[in-house]
């Protein structure tokens, strides 16, 4: 069986000029589906009604159609022929396709509105009249709802482009005589007549004008091909139109259609609502295609979205309102008769059916989603704000536009007064005089009592609406429906709207608060991004940003950021020092700035061969920045060091032996205002205490047996103006604790056998790795009154066996160490050799380190790599399952047999060293890993004769 289409249009009466050529133009649609195979395969029938230009027969047309069982219809041209039928399609359930631009403000879910809408044809049009044709505008159109619509658009536009018009007159629908208005214009002297005539009255006007000899261009949105085929070429050439499509159009589709239509009718003269009409039957037959049934219901379903090549170029259904996305062209009519188009969109343009004051024009290419994720963030916390209000509340965007409701049950209530998300509800039928519409308009609390809705529907309600505004943006309103009218009480509710703008403010200002932090981050990633170095900022341990390069360094598993990116720099100051990696075999310049709560983590790579490196070692003095290290109590140590070098206090360094004290205390000298003066140092306990005390202060000619010709300064002497660093401190005799703290009390010294006082600006940096707070406290071996003023500053620094993080940096660093002095390769250490140094507990902490990667990295040879057999036995088996020394000591019976045998192993070691090195002390102790003071007590200790 066919499936029947139902045609509307005027073959007789006024618009018959217009409509006639849509009737062909559908008809051609329904020949050409036919031709191919018809719909589920059936062929698709015509059925036409001539509705005569006249409202009531569309109307009365339509529902014999109806009642015919013809539920799928196309036609109607005139918006009053098509609000005349709105009654018959609500009765019935059916479709209409309605091919004709009309002025909005309008979608009954059973009309799909297949022409253009006044955004489409405006919003470009009228800024391009007013550039190039003028800026006054004469409005002349027929006397019926689309001209006068249209009109409005254009008076905002007019305005809002520099414009302004002079005139507006409305002619009666039929109206052929224009002499009257012919001398408005011509008083008026605007510079352009913008027509929405329509039908013959249109025609009669261009040839009245024609005959006028007004040079005045005339500019319109309805007369087309077929109105300037109604009369000779010269009476309409050179005037102005703007529609989605023209004949003129080049495209593929285009030149079939008019081939066919020629071959149809004779004739190619197709104007834009014949090519709307065409374009509604394929759309219709699309639609009927997919649903693959004729339910009503099922093809509605399927038209959201929908595309179509038309001849304008494609065109889609939007997914919301029922119009067609179009395209916009300004074509101005040539001698052929044809248009020559001046102006092209290029692109569908977005229906707006619904009118949007002047101000939101900026919005109108926002569809729903775009609107909704815009506003998600301030929906959610509006939502979650707003939780504890008993009544519905509806979200509008700022261009009215409804977004979300807060009530689930009214969601479904409202669908079936047709309102739906994504329409600019606030303007339409619906909500008019309701609180929000005042809301949108004067942009402060609103609201409707009961009658004074204008909807029937909204008569038992109270609306509210609530500008959520702050004094930058308006971002919408909210809408409260309140459906209790018999128990209002303003005032409660005026206090409840006002708490409920209160909660709307603070939403506002969350969003504004993520928003600037967003923007803030965005704002430091641009600008760090631009830096050379990587850049981690931290608080407390966290990690609050880090910047492109940084994330490429953690990407490649770079060690150095990985510890950076871990550790937590609460407690430490302004630090910089170099790294080196060897795995990646970078140099890298690290830098902690700290501000406030906030550490601000720089890391550079550095550009540097080994050569250099050896030239710029040799060259530089050693500074707080090349101490190796960035565990965090280390750093904290170097923190400390960094204020102490900043002034000419005291330092008192605490710290076993081999863990950089004397590094630390020439680094402070390096660092400070004494840095071009000499830094003596001096190991107190290495010489006996009457040595010690010519050492320090000097002697004069013939003070003791074997003194020197003219005597000899001492330490202070030689350290005058620069730093003397007093190791072992913890050593000293009594005795010269007194001397000492005399001398640092008077900054003055006398050699040893002379009277003569000599004054001193020496600054003294001591050191030992006793306790001295203990000594002091239960031994009585140092002098508590020298101790506090030597303790200005107390750097205290950790055994190697608690910083084991540090051990990979200092190893490279020692690798490039030994790799420089020997301009040789650069080499990496093994995960395995890492992870024995990492076990063992380093009693001769950093000294002892650095003599096992000296001896691995002579011992590796060529090799590029240090292996687990380069290491020492000691620390190789250190790390071999803990399982042997537990076996051991099963055999073993008591701790004190245990210190036995450790100190039997280690008279062992020392003796077969000594005896390798031919009792030298120096490269001994090296060797062990000792100080030479240390080497010196265990000599000592175990009797050793050398
Ligand atoms: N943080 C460090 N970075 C690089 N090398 C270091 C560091 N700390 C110590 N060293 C190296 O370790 C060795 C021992 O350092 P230093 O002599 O300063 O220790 P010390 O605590 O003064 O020892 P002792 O108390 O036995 O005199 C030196 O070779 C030094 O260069």
């Amino acid at each position: 069986m066919d499936i029947k289409i139902g045609l509307l249009f005027s073959t007789t009466g006024t618009m018959s000029v217009t409509e006639e050529g849509q009737y062909k133009a559908a008809l051609l649609a329904i020949n050409e589906i036919n031709d191919s195979g018809g719909i589920m395969g059936r062929k698709l029938t015509p059925v036409h009604r001539n509705i005569c230009s006249d409202p009531l027969i569309a109307a009365k047309e339509t529902e014999s159609l109806l009642n015919e069982g013809i539920n799928l219809l196309v036609g109607l041209y005139t918006s009053a022929s098509r609000k005349s039928v709105l009654p018959v399609i609500d009765k019935y359930d059916c479709l209409l396709f309605y091919p004709t631009q009309y002025e909005g403000e309008e979608q009954h879910p059973n009309i799909f509105y297949c022409g253009p809408l006044p955004n489409q044809l405006l919003l470009d049009y009228i800024p391009w009249i007013t550039q190039n044709l003028g800026k006054t505008f004469h409005l002349i159109g027929s006397d019926y709802i689309y001209p006068r619509e249209m009109n409005k658009l254009i008076y905002q536009l007019t305005e809002s482009n520099g414009g302004s018009v002079v005139n507006e007159s409305y002619i009666p629908l039929g109206e052929t005589m224009f002499s009257n208005e012919i001398k408005k214009i011509q008083q008026k002297r605007p510079d352009v007549i913008f027509s929405t005539l329509v039908g013959g009255s249109a025609v009669a006007f261009y040839k009245e004008y024609y005959k006028s000899n007004l040079q005045v261009p005339i500019a319109s949105t309805i007369t087309a091909e077929t109105e300037v085929c109604a009369l000779p070429t010269k009476y309409m050439v050179g005037h102005y139109s703007c529609f989605p499509y023209f004949n003129s159009i080049e495209s593929k589709e285009n030149k079939e259609l008019k081939q066919k239509f020629k071959a149809n009718y004779g004739t190619e003269m197709i104007s834009s609502a014949m090519e709307n009409a065409y374009n509604s039957v394929h759309l219709m037959a699309k639609a009927l295609k997919i649903a693959n049934c004729l339910d009503v219901h099922l093809i509605k379903k399927n038209i959201a979205g929908l595309t179509f090549q038309a001849p304008q170029g494609e065109i889609i259904f939007d997914q919301y309102n029922q119009h067609l996305w179009l395209h916009s062209r300004i074509g101005q009519v040539k001698d052929n008769g044809t248009f020559q188009i001046i102006w092209e969109s290029n692109k569908p343009l977005k229906p707006l059916p619904f009118s949007v004051q002047s101000e939101n024009l900026g919005y109108l290419d926002k569809n729903f989603e775009e609107s909704l994720a815009e506003n998600t963030q301030l929906i959610h916390e509006l939502k979650k704000a707003t939780s504890f209000f008993p009544h519905p509340i509806i979200f509008f965007d700022s261009s009215g536009m409804m977004l979300d409701i807060f009530d689930s049950n009214l969601k479904d209530f409202f669908k079936t007064e047709q309102f739906e998300f994504g329409l600019l509800v606030w303007t339409n039928k619906f909500l008019k005089n309701s609180g929000i519409t005042k809301a949108f308009l004067e942009k402060e609390i609103s609201f409707s009592v009961g009658s004074e809705h204008e909807n029937q529907f909204l008569k038992d309600w109270i609306t509210f609406g609530i500008p959520i505004k702050n004094k930058n943006k308006f971002y919408g309103v909210l809408g409260v429906f309140i459906n209790n009218m018999s128990d209002f009480n303003l005032e409660f509710y005026s206090t409840l709207i006002h708490a409920l703008q209160i909660v709307t403010q603070n939403c506002i200002d969350i969003i504004d608060k993520t928003k600037d932090s967003i923007f803030l981050y965005e704002l430091l990633n641009d600008i760090s991004n631009h830096f050379e170095q990587a850049l981690l900022v931290k608080k407390g341990g966290n990690l609050l940003f880090k910047n492109n390069k940084a994330e490429q360094l953690i990407n490649a598993k770079n060690e150095l950021i990985l510890n950076l990116y871990r550790e937590n720099f609460d407690d430490i100051t302004h630090f910089k020092r170099q790294s080196y990696m060897s795995e990646s075999r970078k140099n890298f310049n690290v830098e902690i700035i700290p501000a406030h709560d906030y550490r601000y983590v720089y890391i550079k790579e550095l550009e540097q061969n080994k050569r250099n490196l050896k030239k710029n070692q040799q060259k530089r003095s050693l500074l707080l920045e090349d101490i190796i290290g960035t565990n965090p109590r280390f750093l904290d140590a170097v923190s400390h060091a960094q204020t102490a070098s900043k002034n000419s206090a005291n330092v008192l360094i605490l710290g076993e032996s081999g863990t950089g004290k004397e590094v630390f205390a020439r680094a402070i000298h390096n660092e400070s205002s004494r840095k071009d003066k000499p830094f003596i140092a001096i190991n107190c306990a290495a010489i006996n205490e009457n040595l010690l005390t010519s050492e320090l202060f000097g002697y004069v000619e013939g003070a003791f047996t074997g003194a020197k010709k003219g005597g000899s300064p001492g330490k202070f002497e030689q350290a005058n103006e620069g730093t003397l660093f007093l190791d072992e401190i913890g050593d000293t005799h009594p005795d010269l604790q007194a001397t000492l703290l005399r001398v640092l009390q008077e900054k003055e010294i006398t050699r040893v056998g002379g009277h003569k006082t000599i004054p001193i600006d020496v600054r003294i940096i001591a050191a030992t790795n006793k306790n001295l707070s203990q000594e002091i406290a239960y031994k009585g071996s140092f002098r508590s009154d020298l101790y506090y003023r030597l303790n200005v500053f107390t750097i205290e620094l950790i055994p190697l066996k608690d910083r084991k993080d540090d051990i990979h940096e200092l190893a490279n660093h020692f690798l490039l160490e030994f790799a420089t002095k020997e301009s040789g390769t650069i080499k990496i250490i093994s995960n395995e050799a890492l992870n024995c140094l990492k076990k063992h507990d380093w009693p001769g902490n950093i000294r002892e380190l650095r003599n096992v990667i000296e001896r691995a990295y002579y011992l590796s040879e060529l090799e590029e790599e240090i292996l687990i057999d380069h290491l020492p036995r000691s620390i190789y088996s250190s790390s071999i399952q803990e399982h042997t020394t537990l076996v051991q000591q099963d055999s073993i019976k008591s701790v004190e047999d245990i210190k036995r045998l450790n100190q039997i192993e280690e008279r062992e070691k020392i003796l077969n060293t000594l005896i390798e090195f031919k009792g030298n002390i120096s490269k001994s102790s090296q060797h062990l890993g000792v100080s030479r003071n240390t080497l010196y007590k265990k000599i000592k200790e175990y009797n050793l004769n050398i």
